[in-house]
């Protein structure tokens, strides 16, 4: 189990993170989110020993994770973390990269893993690429393969397919999360992309203002969004009687109490988004079909 205890962190004098506890269990895929600059990246970097704390303690299973002052190599050799900016050696092959850490001693073994990891990241055309003539989307699924290479305990991954395509997004989002699983490697994302969590975290931790606002299921936090920055997250939403609905839950019907008037359709593909009017507010909900502007709607809840 990783274990976070009371951790507080400041850069110079303001509190990036404040009072900070969670846990998470052995092969327990957790996801971080919270707005640009709300901390993620910083605990991810705290999680792996990169500074020293202001105060708390970060275990995993009977070990204390330390920072700078009392280790010369950052990172703990079962933890991996993948940052954003990649760290890989431009000049050697794709293959070459992704083995670089792993044992000699064993060159079919060796070379039997480097080809299940391009299988996962989808790059076997490009085992003999060097790094440096790829681009920032195939560097980053060189940098996913190379930290499952050796099989650690814990992975930690920041905004893990920002540079990739949505063409191959959701597939390698499937390898990935899928092997993580099947390996039982303990993971803790990052991310901005509700598609990275709702069908694959187990918790969800929202950092806001420096603390923990919600720890729970992707589930329980979707059909419970507390505050607008959750409901946010998993998409457009409608502040009703200071109530959280979705705009998939406004529905337009033959009678109700609510008439608004619509301003705009956006096309998303099988339905449309209507932004409308209602009260001088503006109210957000799907239609399968464009509306026309000004036209009248009844609108209810249906949930
Ligand atoms: N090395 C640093 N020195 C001083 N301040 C920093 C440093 N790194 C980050 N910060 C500040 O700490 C805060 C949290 O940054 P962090 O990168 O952890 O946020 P984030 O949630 O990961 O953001 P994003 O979603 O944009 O990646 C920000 O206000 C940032 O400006």
């Amino acid at each position: 189990m990783l274990d976070i205890q009371h951790v507080t962190f400041r850069y110079k004098k303001q509190n990036i993170l404040e009072d900070i506890n969670f846990s998470v269990k052995t092969g327990e895929h957790v996801s971080i989110i919270g707005e640009s600059g709300s901390g993620k990246s910083t605990l991810l970097k705290l999680l792996y020993g990169t500074y020293d704390l202001n105060k708390g303690h970060i275990y995993w299973k009977d070990e204390e994770i330390l920072g700078p002052k009392f280790n010369l190599i950052t990172g703990p050799d079962y933890m991996k973390y993948v940052a954003q900016e990649f760290d890989l050696m431009p000049v050697i092959s794709v293959s070459e990269n992704i083995g670089a850490f792993l044992s000699n001693f064993y060159p079919e073994e060796k070379q039997e893993r480097i080809k299940e990891l391009l299988e996962v990241v989808e790059l076997t055309p490009f085992s003999k690429t060097k790094v440096k003539e790829l681009s920032g989307g195939q560097k980053q699924r060189v940098a996913l393969a190379r930290a499952i290479a050796k099989q650690p305990e814990v992975i930690l991954l920041d905004e893990p397919f920002s540079h990739i395509d949505n063409f191959k997004k959701q597939s390698l989002r499937r390898n990935l999360f899928k092997y993580l699983k099947k390996k039982n490697i303990t993971c803790i994302v990052a991310t901005h992309d509700k598609d990275d969590v709702l069908s694959y975290s187990d918790k969800m931790i929202v950092l806001h203002d420096a603390k923990i606002i919600a720890n729970n299921t992707p589930q329980y936090l979707y059909n419970n969004p507390e505050n607008k920055l959750v409901a946010s997250f998993f998409g457009e939403f409608n502040e009703i009687d200071g109530e959280m609905v979705y705009a998939n839950q406004l529905k337009v019907v033959e009678k109700s109490d609510v008439i608004a008037v619509v301003k705009q359709s956006y096309y998303k593909g099988h339905y449309f988004l209507i932004e409308a009017e209602w009260n001088e507010e503006k109210v957000f909900f799907e239609h399968p079909e464009k509306l026309n502007l000004n036209q009248k709607v009844n609108l209810l809840i249906k949930k």
